[in-house]
């Protein structure tokens, strides 16, 4: 088993309030990715729920029972962070080896574990080479095995990519899903990169300033943010963000545009709301009812598709097109707009006004 349930994490540096009234539940043998920005408290969480940090006010339950004052030892819980240092003397095998030599486990077992866990990792050729002997990358698969030949309750991971080149970095996202799926056990990831907590994650919290913002599947999170800080912060190229109000069967743009009013709204008329809309539901190739008037501002081709950015009154849109697409800046342009698709946002209080059922 390994569920780890927060409720009402509250922790403070001297005035930096880290934690803010953090709830959450990691369902056991899930990937729980919490995702943030720098300083929106996802370590502090991490290590609250290792007992590294003691909460002001909250729980931490694992499998249902109260862990909050237990030492960090007896949690069962395993941290792997960014910095991984491998013995410089040992070999990988004996790196590998270590966490379960200092538990006293016998030869035979310590075999079996470093033989399983290194075939996940595909090192198994790695194993009596020292670290000098190994590239950047092969490291930081041994010490990943490392991390992982333990079996405890859950494994709490910091931004274990983040100093792995982008190639290496993506290649691993795809092994650690690999072997989270393989191994069964839990893991809470903290990151700041959306991408990896969306192509990863089964569940992703959303945390900004040591709130939770939004917890949910990634298509969730992606699909019906619950607010526009959230909406802004999931996505790339991020959403675009157009200024309007309701008006009878029209949305209005401040910027003067016109646009029919989506059956899928709460909004009433008149209140200051905000548009949001994905460049995957922008077209400025297709034609349809809905659509906004602009001028191509420009043009940023990224090899399997190309993003054109045109301006509409002040605002910029970021609207997805084939990689093949050209155009001089200034030229007239019509975006067409999935309406169905889009998101409406209450201007002053940033929540969404999107029917949760549509
Ligand atoms: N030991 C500490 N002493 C003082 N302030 C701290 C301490 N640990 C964290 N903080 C502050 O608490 C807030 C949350 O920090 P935390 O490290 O949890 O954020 P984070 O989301 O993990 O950020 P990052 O992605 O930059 O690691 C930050 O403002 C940070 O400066």
């Amino acid at each position: 088993m390994g569920t780890v349930t927060l409720q009402g994490l509250r922790k403070s540096f001297g005035r930096v309030q880290a934690l803010d009234g953090v709830t959450l539940d990691v369902p056991d043998g899930s990937f729980f990715v919490v995702l943030g920005p720098s300083g929106a408290g996802k370590t502090t969480t991490l290590r609250t729920i290792a007992g590294l940090e003691k909460p002001d006010a909250g729980s931490v339950h694992l499998d249902g029972r109260d862990a909050t004052g237990d030492a960090p030892a007896d949690r069962d819980l395993a941290m792997v962070f960014q910095n991984y240092a491998l013995y410089p003397r040992h070999t990988a095998y004996e790196n590998i080896a270590s966490p379960l030599r200092a538990r006293g486990r016998s030869p035979g077992e310590i075999a079996e574990a470093v033989d399983r866990i290194s075939g996940l990792l595909h090192i198994e050729r790695l194993l009596r080479r020292r670290p000098a002997q190994m590239s950047g990358g092969e490291m930081q698969r041994v010490a990943l095995a490392r991390a992982l030949v333990r079996s405890p309750r859950a494994f709490l991971m910091d931004e274990p990519l983040t100093n792995l080149d982008l190639k290496l970095r993506v290649e691993m996202r795809t092994e650690l899903s690999r072997i989270h799926r393989s191994l069964g056990a839990t893991f809470v990831y903290v990151t700041n990169d959306q991408v990896e907590a969306l192509s990863m994650a089964d569940r992703v919290a959303v945390l900004k300033e040591g709130r939770v913002q939004q917890a949910g599947t990634p298509a969730e999170v992606y699909e019906r943010p619950a607010n526009r800080w959230v909406a802004g912060f999931v996505g790339s190229p991020p959403i675009s963000l157009l200024a309007c109000r309701a008006e009878g069967d029209r949305l209005i743009g401040t910027d003067g545009w016109s646009l029919p009013r989506p059956g899928w709204t709460t909004a009433e008329d008149d209140r200051p709301l905000l548009l949001g809309l994905r460049s995957e539901d922008l077209s400025v190739e297709q034609r349809g009812d809905a659509s906004l008037p602009g001028e191509l501002y420009g043009l940023e081709p990224l090899g399997d598709r190309t993003v054109v950015d045109v301006r509409v009154g002040t605002a910029i849109l970021k609207v997805k097109a084939r990689p093949t697409i050209s155009g001089s800046p200034g030229e007239r342009l019509l975006v067409t707009v999935d309406l169905d698709r889009a998101h409406l946002f209450d201007a002053s209080t940033g929540q969404s006004l999107s029917a949760a059922t549509r």
